[in-house]
C-alpha cells in the first residue's frame, strides 16, 4: 500500500478554479439499486477523502460498475443520499460530471479517428474554451504527442487505456471513476497506468478505481470490497485483512477469499 500520509497537491484546474475543495470527495450512503425487484447495490456507504486513492473490488457482478454510475449521475439511485466533490448526487449530477472523468470497461473512443482527434471530439462535448491547449496538455500528460496522427483502432490495449485516460483529463476534472481501466492490459502498460494515477493523486486527485488485480489493490490507499451488493469491508489492507478475520501475515487474496466465503453462507440463495 503505498504511504497514508504523503503530502497533497491540490489538483488545479482552469474550469474549476473557485470550486471549494471538500475533505471528503465522495461521501454516500444508503446507495440501494434495483433491477426487478432485486438489490444489485444495497445501502452502500462509501466515504473517499479528497486525494486518495480507492480500490474497488468484488467478484463479476457485484455491483462496482452500478455504484459507479450512481456516483458520476449516469444513474439514478432508488434510495441514498449525499455528495461527490460536495455535490449532491441527486439534485446535481450534471455539475457533477462535468467535474469527474469516467473510465468505461469498454475503450468508448472513435476507433477511425487518430488519437488527436479524440480529443478534440470530447473537448467539443465539454465546449472547452481553450480547446487546443487542452488537447496539448492531455497528449504531452499521456505521452501520446508522438502517437497523435495515429488512428486509435490501430492502437495496443495499453495505448489505448493512455488515450481513454487521457480523454478522461481532458476536462480537468477533480475526481476519477475508473471502472477496471486496466483489464487485459499487459504488466509494463499496467504499472505505466498505475504510475500516472499515483502522480495524479500526488495533485490532489481523488481516485475511485475498480480492479481485480491484486496487485492494483495494493498499490491503494484504501480499498473497499464489495459482495452481493453489499460491503463486506473497507480500509487500508491491513485493515481488510483483520476484517477477513485473518492474521497480519495473510495477503490481500486470502481476505477477499475469506470475505466472500463468509458472504456466500449470509446471501447465496438456497
Ligand atoms: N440494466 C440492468 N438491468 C438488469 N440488471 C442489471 C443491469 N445492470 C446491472 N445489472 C445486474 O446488476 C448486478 C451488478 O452488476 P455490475 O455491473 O454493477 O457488477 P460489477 O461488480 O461491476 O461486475 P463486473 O466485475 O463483472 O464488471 C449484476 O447481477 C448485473 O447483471
Amino acid at each position: 500500500m503505498s504511504a497514508p500520509g504523503r503530502p497533497k497537491r491540490e489538483y488545479r484546474s482552469a474550469q474549476h478554479e473557485g470550486t471549494p475543495v471538500t475533505a471528503l470527495a465522495i461521501d454516500v450512503r444508503g446507495l440501494t439499486k434495483r433491477y426487478d425487484g432485486r438489490a444489485v447495490v444495497d445501502d452502500v456507504a462509501l466515504q473517499v477523502a479528497t486525494g486518495r486513492i480507492c480500490g474497488f473490488l468484488g467478484p463479476n457482478g457485484s455491483g462496482k460498475t452500478t455504484t459507479i454510475r450512481m456516483l458520476c449521475g449516469l444513474l439514478k439511485p432508488d434510495a441514498g443520499e449525499g455528495t461527490c466533490l460536495g455535490l449532491d448526487v441527486l439534485r446535481e449530477s450534471r455539475a457533477i460530471k462535468r467535474q469527474s472523468g469516467y473510465m468505461t470497461q469498454k475503450f468508448g473512443l472513435y476507433e477511425d479517428l487518430s488519437i488527436r482527434e479524440n480529443l478534440d471530439f470530447i473537448a467539443r462535448l465539454f465546449e472547452l474554451e481553450r480547446r487546443t491547449e487542452a488537447v496539448d496538455q492531455a497528449l504531452a500528460r499521456l505521452g501520446l504527442v508522438e502517437r497523435q496522427r495515429q488512428l486509435a483502432g490501430t492502437l495496443s490495449g495499453g495505448w489505448k487505456q493512455r488515450l481513454a485516460l487521457a480523454a478522461c483529463l481532458i476536462h480537468a476534472p477533480r475526481l476519477l471513476l475508473l471502472d477496471e481501466p486496466t483489464a487485459g492490459v499487459d504488466p509494463k502498460a499496467r504499472r505505466e497506468f498505475w504510475d500516472e494515477i499515483h502522480r495524479l493523486a500526488q495533485e490532489g486527485m481523488t481516485v475511485l478505481v475498480s480492479t481485480h488485480y491484486m496487485d492494483e489493490a495494493e498499490r491503494c490507499d484504501e480499498l473497499v470490497y464489495i459482495a452481493y451488493g453489499t460491503v463486506l469491508a473497507r480500509g487500508t489492507g491491513a485493515e481488510v485483512v483483520r476484517q477477513a478475520g485473518l492474521g497480519a501475515d495473510a495477503s490481500l487474496e486470502q481476505a477477499f477469499v475469506a470475505l466472500i466465503a463468509r458472504a456466500q453462507d449470509n446471501f447465496a440463495a438456497p
